[in-house]
This record gives structure tokens, C-alpha cells and sequence, in this order.
């Protein structure tokens, strides 16, 4: 059985990336994707707006969905203070011990817990099973129908609080047309547009941040 896209993307990060250097392993992954196959991470450009703000939230315990191959997870978590968490959301099997290796590489394993499930099923698990009190940094990068009723899902269970920051990919591009007619139409929430490109594409896409005002 030949290699999935991901396994090769692993492959490339395991023979040259620099071990324990996240930025090693964000290059090599963005290198090989841009150059060879595309694939669905936040990419390089995407990429700074999200640092910027992880470093805005400054979060002790940030939450993402859609772990995919761990690229946007060792982004937020190599910009953690210590004693700092991120939990990640990810339903397909194949993709966990992918996203694990290429995260134990970068050498962020103790900051990173990877949750297998969907997130309807995980979200209600936070506070009780993964000792959640609140969110501070949400980043929603799943399937693009399931922002909106998770958002409001995260509200219903009490895991946002006064100044929670939410940040969204992929707005124009696929689009995530019911989340943002949901979360701009909401004033609870403060949102801003964020117009860039689609990761390794001449594409037009944008993130959206929404900070809950409680
Ligand atoms: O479809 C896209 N992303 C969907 C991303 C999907 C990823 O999120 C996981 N997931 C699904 N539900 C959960 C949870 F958490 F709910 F359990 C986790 C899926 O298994 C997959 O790894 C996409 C597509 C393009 N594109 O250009 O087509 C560009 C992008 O940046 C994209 O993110
Ligand atoms: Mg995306």
C-alpha cells in the first residue's frame, strides 16, 4: 500500500528537519507543500497572522480544531509561556500519530494534547474530562460548516469567557459563510477581518478573529 500525502510529509520532516526546532520543522513542512504537494495547513503567510495572535491572546489554555498534520499546533505552541496547554481536536485516525511525530519532533509533545473525536462530542468533555475552567485562544480550522455550532457550542458550555479570542480560518477560501453571518450578527462578539492568501496559492482568503465580550 504506497504512502499517503501526510506519511510523506512526515517523512520529509523526520529526514530533514532539525529535531527540537519548531521553526526547522514549520519551514520543512511549508518547503515541501509549497513545492512538491499542497496540503491543508495554515501555511507560512496564514501563519504569521495566527502568531500574532496567539501572542495577542497570550493564552494559558488555548484550544484548536482540526490537528490535520500538527503544523498549526506547533505554531501556537511554541509561542506559549510555560505551564501553558494546547489541546487539538482531530477525528481522523490516520492523521493522530502523524500529527504526533511531526509534533514530538519539533519537540512540543508536553505542550500539545492531541483529542480523538469529533468536536460535538469533545467540546461537552472540556471542563470535567481535560480540567478546562476556560478558553483562551480558540483556533477553528475543521470542517468549515461545523464553526458556527461550535462556536455556539463553546458558548453553551461555558468555555468562553470576557475577552476569549476566537480565530477562524479559511473565510473566503473554502468560506465559512454561516459562521460569519453567525458571528457578525452576534454583539457579543467583536470581529475583524483578516484578507490574505490561501496557504502555497496566488488565492484569495481571509481569517476572521472574533473576541467574546461575555
Ligand atoms: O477543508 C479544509 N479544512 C478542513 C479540515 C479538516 C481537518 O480537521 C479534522 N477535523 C474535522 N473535524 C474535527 C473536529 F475537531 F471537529 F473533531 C477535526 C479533519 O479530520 C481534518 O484533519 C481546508 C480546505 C482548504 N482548501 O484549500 O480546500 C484550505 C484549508 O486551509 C482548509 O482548512
Ligand atoms: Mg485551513
Amino acid at each position: 500500500m504506497d504512502q499517503s500525502k501526510e506519511q510523506r510529509i512526515l517523512n520529509s520532516v523526520s529526514y530533514n528537519a532539525v529535531k527540537g526546532d519548531p521553526e526547522s520543522v514549520l519551514n520543512c513542512i511549508d518547503k515541501y507543500c509549497g513545492q512538491y504537494e499542497w496540503a491543508m495547513n495554515v501555511g507560512d503567510e496564514k501563519g504569521i497572522i495566527l502568531d500574532k495572535t496567539v501572542e495577542e491572546a497570550d493564552p494559558t489554555v488555548a484550544l484548536e480544531m482540526g490537528t490535520y498534520c500538527g503544523y498549526s499546533a506547533i505554531r501556537i505552541a511554541r509561542l506559549l509561556k510555560p505551564n501553558a496547554r494546547l489541546l487539538s481536536i482531530e477525528f481522523n485516525p490516520e492523521f493522530i500519530p502523524i500529527a504526533k511525530e511531526i509534533i514530538e519532533i519539533a519537540g512540543l509533545s508536553e505542550k500539545v494534547t492531541i483529542i480523538e473525536g469529533h468536536s460535538q462530542d469533545i467540546i461537552p468533555q472540556l471542563k470535567k474530562k481535560y480540567e478546562v475552567e476556560t478558553l483562551d485562544f480558540v483556533f477553528l480550522d475543521h470542517w468549515k460548516e461545523r464553526y458556527a455550532p461550535d462556536t455556539i457550542l463553546l458558548e453553551e458550555c461555558g468555555l468562553l469567557r470576557k475577552g476569549s479570542i476566537l480565530l477562524a480560518d479559511n473565510i473566503v477560501y473554502p468560506g465559512a459563510p454561516e459562521f460569519i453571518k453567525y458571528i457578525r450578527s452576534n454583539s457579543r462578539y467583536e470581529c475583524t477581518s483578516y484578507p490574505t492568501f490561501l496557504e502555497y496559492m496566488k488565492v484569495e482568503d481571509a481569517m476572521e478573529k472574533a473576541v467574546y465580550m461575555g
